[in-house]
């Protein structure tokens, strides 16, 4: 409904379109909420919940209650009243107006005339709200916002009453609370609310000042006027509670009571628990708790407001009448609430920040939840199409601010409760029903058939109704729980025989677990019983090494070389068993070495039983031409190889390239062949078994001391071998221990002579000498068990006796040899063992 107006002088171009009623409420957002399933789920074997919906359709007939259509009810909208704060003039760069000052105007008339027409003057270029008659208003925008289309004039009409900017504190008392506070002294509770943005006169609406008092203290004044203490005449008495709701930096919500020995106080099922009321006999006395309890509540200075208050402040003042007055009518008890809400601000406006912007959150929060409560009766009244029924009287003072740089604050509260005064109410007339019915309980048999009387039913009758009615409900309660027995036991039973299934699963199931721990179990020791027993053997073994090695770890320190210390074990016990001991103890040049020769000569240890000379080229080759190979086959694995290559360089590369390869599941040992020691500290043994090895007499040496060298060679004689000692210590030592000692290996034993070699007596046998003899003696070894396959390149057959005999391999044959096994006579390197 709209209907064009002549716009306000102050904005000519706006159309103005009439509000009121115009809102329409939102459908509540029932969507919002989750829908319950109605029908159970099929997973869930259902046990059908309490019939409380049944027991709660029993119609019951109910206490007499009083026929409200007979009830002097009046249905009435909420009273909706309208406050325009007087306009302040806002001096440019103000950031923060001062509110008029109350009773400072100029005490000379002249100038008060003067201020006043200035004042006005103002007001007419800088209000946005004009009064057009007693319950209507015209919201004109300021000439800034005009421009847009959407922005117009407006017309809020219907309210109560609109109070002008000039209407002064009692006038709003006598139109708006005077007809609550005289309907309380009657016995009839009331409430007035005050809405509005910040600053606009909320709290001087309800409290005023001491010059010019608000609602709270005029309607004091009317309750008390003309008594000083509890009305003698009517036996009334009165008490004030005074409570505030806040936030503390706008995290939660708290409650706290105002009163002079108040606390905190929380809500039990919607009673405000812990308040304190306090007996007022006066209204100085009410007024005096009601300054101590402003003075305690939450306020802050803002933009818009210098005092702004952060809480919702309640104020209760409640009258009882135990008795009757004088004219003997009843006095019912009766309750006068005053509200006056924190007011909802703009960051922009307030210029709140941090935790001050927290609380305005707050505020603005609480502010739209009281709106949308209103809301939400109104929706509640369209369904019905029934007005609320309410015990008491309500009302709603808005409060607005006039000034053109209000206007959106302004026009946002009325836009937003302007439609609240279409919220009907039936007032019912007896609000102490409820208590007189609960009384009836209480009341003295033989009081109760007068009271039935007074109601006009008959006591028989009632009597009937009411064992019938107790008669149902116990029925329907045995029933329902009989249901709910029923299915109970169902359940258990189903419950039992579930458990019965799962108890002999689970027996069954560790039963098979059982069996398969034990077997595992069985397993583990198994194996923890042959590893222990690897271990004993291996420490065994570990012992003898020890033993054997200490003596010449002794002689290592003597000798101060860690190499003769590392390498001596290493043969002692497997003799060339391990590629590294091979290489301590046979890949030694001990001839005619030359460093470039021996930079040029590697050792290939730990190479397969099985392992030829080509197999062993085609590992090598790569790395670059090689001038020889010595393939080594002793009696027992593994073998090894020398290889010389033409460049040094070349073994250096074949040594990073092959060192540690894994040849046919073999790592092998690629390192460089050491040249060998010599020492005149000789010992000549005779007596050898002829299976003897060089090895198998080194083996026997070396109890006595270091040997660095060991040889075997066969003659008409015998078999005779030459050991060297690197100490004559060891070497006196030798002849001493192991002269006339068994020798034995593994095919023979025989008892051998150990004598100091006489270097002049036999020449001939004299490792150096010997070499010229290597090939007799090494035919004459055909008995032994190792072979010895030699290779020579193109350079090997060139090259002349003396070249060989320069080089680590003496006994270059012209062809790729397979020699004659010759392992045996190990007269010279490689074919004489020399450790280190
Ligand atoms: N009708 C009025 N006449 C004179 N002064 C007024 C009037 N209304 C408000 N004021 C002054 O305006 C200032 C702000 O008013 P008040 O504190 O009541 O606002 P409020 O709505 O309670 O604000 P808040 O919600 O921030 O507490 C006060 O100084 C008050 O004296």
């Amino acid at each position: 409904m709209e209907e064009m107006k002549i716009p306000p002088l102050t904005c000519p171009k706006t159309v103005t379109v009439r509000r009121n009623p115009h809102w329409k409420a939102s459908p509540m957002p029932s969507t919002a909420f989750p829908q319950i399933p109605t029908s159970p789920s099929k997973n869930l074997q259902e046990i059908s919940s309490f019939p409380s919906d049944e027991i709660l359709s029993i119609q019951i007939p109910q206490n007499p209650q009083p026929d409200l259509s007979q009830a002097s009810s009046t249905s009435k909208n909420l009273n909706v009243f309208l406050r325009i704060r007087p306009l302040v003039l806002v001096k440019s760069g103000d950031r923060n107006p001062k509110p008029r000052a109350k009773n400072v105007w100029p005490k000379n008339p002249a100038k008060r005339v003067a201020v006043k027409e200035k004042s006005a003057k103002d007001k007419c270029s800088k209000a946005c709200i004009t009064v057009d008659d007693s319950q209507s208003v015209t919201l004109s925008p300021p000439l800034a916002l005009q421009t847009s289309k959407w922005i117009r004039s407006e017309v809020y009409q219907g309210f109560s009453y609109v109070f002008s900017a000039d209407s002064s504190q009692g006038e709003v008392y006598e139109k708006m609370l005077s007809p609550l506070v005289e309907e309380f002294m009657r016995g009839k509770s009331g409430m007035l609310a005050a809405l509005g943005p910040s600053g606009s006169g909320k709290t001087h609406t309800i409290f005023g000042s001491v010059r010019d008092p608000g609602m709270v203290p005029l309607a004091l004044q009317r309750i008390f006027k003309g008594t000083t203490s509890i009305d003698s005449e009517s036996r009334r008495s009165f008490y004030l509670s005074i409570f505030e709701i806040y936030s503390v930096h706008g995290k939660g919500e708290r409650m706290s009571d105002l009163s002079l020995h108040g606390g905190d106080l929380f809500m039990q099922q919607g009673t405000v628990k812990g308040l304190q009321e306090v007996i007022i006999s006066d209204a100085a006395e009410a007024e005096l708790l009601i300054s101590c309890a402003m003075l305690r509540r939450a306020t802050a200075m803002t933009n818009a407001n210098s005092q702004s208050s952060r809480s919702q402040c309640i104020i209760n003042i409640r009258s009882t009448a135990s008795k009757r007055d004088g004219n003997n009518v009843p006095v019912k008890d009766a309750v006068l609430t005053i509200v006056d809400l924190a007011g909802a601000g703009r960051e922009k406006r307030t210029g709140n920040q941090g935790s001050r912007l927290l609380e305005s959150n707050f505020i603005n929060n609480t502010s739209m939840i009281f709106g949308l409560c209103l809301r939400a009766l109104m929706e509640h009244q369209k369904k019905p199409r029934k007005p609320l029924e309410k015990h008491f009287q309500d009302s709603l003072i808005l409060t607005v601010k006039s000034g053109e740089e209000d206007y959106l604050d302004t026009s946002y509260v009325l836009k937003q409760a302007s439609p609240y005064m279409k919220i009907k109410f039936d007032h019912v007339e007896d609000p102490s029903n409820l208590v007189s019915n609960k009384r009836q309980f209480h009341m003295p048999r033989v009081e109760q058939p007068k009271r039935m009387k007074s109601s006009g039913l008959e006591p028989d009758a009632v009597d009937l109704a009411k064992k019938e009615r107790n008669h149902r409900i116990t029925r329907n309660f045995a029933k329902a729980i009989w249901n709910v027995l029923k299915d109970y036991k169902e359940k258990l039973k189903a419950a039992e025989s579930e458990m019965e299934i799962l108890r002999d699963k689970l027996s069954s199931e560790m039963e098979i677990l059982r069996d398969k721990l034990s077997s595992e179990m069985e397993i583990l020791r198994d194996k923890l019983s042959s590893e222990k027993m690897r271990n004993h053997e291996l420490e065994k073994q570990l012992k003898i090494y020890v033993d054997i090695d200490s003596p010449n770890a002794k002689k290592s320190e003597i000798n101060g070389t860690i190499e003769n210390y590392d390498f001596t074990p290493s043969q002692d016990q497997d003799g060339n068993r391990n590629g590294k001991r091979v290489a301590a103890n046979e890949g030694k040049i001990t001839h005619g070495t030359t460093s470039s020769c021996a930079s040029r000569t590697l050792y290939v240890g730990n190479l397969p039983w099985d392992s030829c000379e080509r197999e062993v080229e085609d590992l090598f080759y790569k790395y670059g031409p090689i001038a020889d190979i010595d393939l080594k086959i002793p009696p027992r694995p593994p073998c090894y190889a020398f290889i010389e290559f033409e460049e040094a360089r070349d073994a250096e590369d074949a040594i990073r390239g092959r060192d540690g390869y894994d040849f046919d599941g073999h790592r092998l040992l690629v390192e460089l062949a050491h040249v060998g020691r010599r020492s005149e500290y000789r010992v000549l043994v005779s007596g050898l078994p002829s299976s003897a090895s060089w090895q198998d007499l080194k083996d026997h040496m070396r109890p006595a001391g270091y040997v660095c060298f060991s040889q075997v060679f066969r003659d008409g004689s015998g078999t005779t071998g030459i050991v060297d000692y690197t100490s004559y210590g060891d070497m006196k030592h030798a002849i001493r221990k192991l002269n006339d000692s068994e020798f034995r290996n593994a095919f023979s034993r025989s008892y051998v002579r150990v004598r100091e070699y006489d270097h002049r007596q036999d020449h001939s046998r004299s490792p150096s000498r010997g070499r010229s003899h290597s090939r007799g003696w090494s035919e004459s070894c055909s008995r032994s068990h190792g072979r010895s396959y030699r290779s020579s390149r193109s350079r090997s057959r060139s090259k002349s006796p003396e070249a060989k005999s320069s080089c680590c391999s003496p006994a270059r044959s012209r062809s790729k040899s397979v020699s004659s096994p010759s392992h045996s006579v190990h007269q010279f390197m490689p074919q004489t063992h020399a450790p280190c």
